[in-house]
């Protein structure tokens, strides 16, 4: 028989599965390692003027699949009425099935809403009426689904010249339990041939109160600007590497080369690949001073329709997944932080599944030091981030490393009802478990099996990022 539709036991497809979901998974808190909310939003607890807002306001994964069904532009991202909006997304959900947005949807409306029924054409009028009613009464800011959603951590995703006005703020306030802490990305300056490099240097100028005239001063702020993240709650960095090259290189070559790109505003490919190796080199120190965690993002293929970014500028919906040679540029990088004795917590990401099996077999080379999990394979990122995607990611890694390791799910997402793709996470991960004990593959055991559901939903990112009390 057919089960129902995000029923109860929605992708838990064994007795096992049922039983690890409902007894152990369910309940457990969020730890939200990495996103990209707006700590304004989360202090000023933002309401929503519709759903609109807080469905279609920054949503690429929604605007891809919309222009994908024909819906104008202007009803996507210009400036059409929220309710036009809302019934073209609301026009194009049925066609979405197999699409991980048709769940995300469905069980963003039960969750908050609670609303069965499926949306689509004819059902729009009476769900538009019902959440928005919802969205402007009380317990639907955005800290409200935040405290709804249990999260007891949300990690901004933050550049280093950022004042953390906001983090700030959020800890004065007496009725918010969850930390909202930074999370430090200095992406834009180590893309030193990009045209974000020189604006970028004079907001660290302004943020650092003093020049940066040499690369020995841009280090000296880097580090200033990592101790303020630090004294913030941060613990945790992030970078977008695109593509991945290592070289070794010299100190006094990576000078030389910062000098001419302030004179001469561009450098040889040549150049910037030992100047990101160095650099990365030195962040990575620093992080592993400070305890911190390293998380690389690899292989992401950006702003690939160059007249949509002139309109409607990045993350907008028009970025792919990227290819080429990744293995030994990582082992490279990894070895050097691990020669200089300065390798810190590092979580690994592609976003070209091709990669996980050499992500996950080097990750394998460089633990150690007496840290469980040291070297993660991060959780199902961005085109990954389905079924099938969620399934390859814990399988390559139960096979070629330690799955109980895992420090499990985060949302990487701009919206508050977002909170959602944990449950689809914990769900997968104890079908997954329970399967195993279908075939004998596994002993049912729920000590076992249940520690393991906990830890890879909670406890080990509570462990492995020890975030301040
Ligand atoms: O899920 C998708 C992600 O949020 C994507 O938008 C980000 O990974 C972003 O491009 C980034 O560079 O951080």
């Amino acid at each position: 028989m057919a089960k129902t539709f995000l029923g109860k036991n929605f992708l838990l497809n064994s007795d096992t599965a049922k039983e690890l979901y409902h007894q152990y998974a369910k309940e457990l808190p969020i730890i939200d390692y990495h996103c990209h909310l707006s700590p304004q939003e989360i202090y000023e607890n933002k309401k929503f003027r519709s759903i609109t807002e807080a469905w279609l306001g920054g949503d690429h994964y929604k605007w891809r699949v919309m222009r994908a069904c024909g819906v104008d532009e202007e009803l996507i991202t210009g400036g059409a009425d929220d309710y036009d909006k809302f019934l073209a997304w609301a026009k194009v959900v049925p066609q979405l099935l197999g699409n991980p947005l048709y769940h995300w949807t469905h069980l963003e409306l039960q969750r908050f809403f609670g609303i069965d029924e499926l949306l689509n054409e004819r059902t729009a009028p009476a769900i538009w009426e019902k959440v928005n009613a919802l969205l402007q009464g009380e317990g639907f800011g955005a800290r409200d689904l935040i405290k709804k959603s249990k999260v007891t951590v949300v990690c901004t995703t933050d550049d280093p010249a950022d004042s953390l006005e906001y983090h700030f703020k959020i800890k004065e306030l007496e009725d918010f339990g969850t930390k909202v802490l930074p999370s430090y990305r200095p992406d834009k300056f180590l893309e030193i041939n990009r045209d974000t490099f020189k604006p970028w240097l004079t907001k660290l100028e302004a943020a650092a109160g003093k020049p940066i005239g040499s690369y020995g001063a841009l280090l000296d702020a880097l580090r200033e600007r990592m101790e303020f993240f630090h004294e913030a709650g941060g613990r945790v960095s992030d970078h977008a590497l695109d593509t991945l090259e290592y070289q070794e290189t010299t100190l006094r070559e990576v000078e030389a080369i910062f000098d001419k790109a302030l004179k001469k505003g561009s450098v040889t490919p040549a150049e910037e690949r030992k100047y990101k190796s160095y650099t990365m080199r030195f962040l990575g120190k620093e992080y592993a001073e400070r305890g911190w965690a390293m998380q690389l993002h690899i292989h992401a293929l950006r702003n690939t329709n160059s007249a949509m970014l002139k309109r409607l500028g990045p993350d907008t919906g028009y970025d792919a997944i990227n290819d080429g040679p990744v293995a030994a540029a990582l082992a490279g990088l990894l070895n050097a932080l691990e020669r200089d004795g300065a390798l810190p917590k590092t979580i690994l990401y592609s976003l070209n599944p091709n990669d996980y099996p050499a992500l996950a077999s080097i990750m394998g080379c460089f633990q150690g030091g007496g840290v469980p999990g040291k070297i993660q394979f991060g959780t199902a990122w961005w085109f990954n981030d389905n079924k099938d995607g969620m399934l390859e990611q814990m399988k390559t890694l139960a096979n070629l490393g330690v799955l109980a390791q895992f420090i499990g799910m985060l949302t990487d997402s701009r919206s508050f009802l977002s909170y959602t793709r944990h449950e689809y996470f914990r769900r997968l991960l104890c079908d997954v478990l329970g399967d195993w004990v279908e075939r004998g593959e596994a002993p049912k055991d729920f000590e076992l099996l249940g520690t393991m559901v906990t830890d890879i939903c909670h406890d080990n990112a509570k462990r492995y990022f020890a975030f301040p009390e």
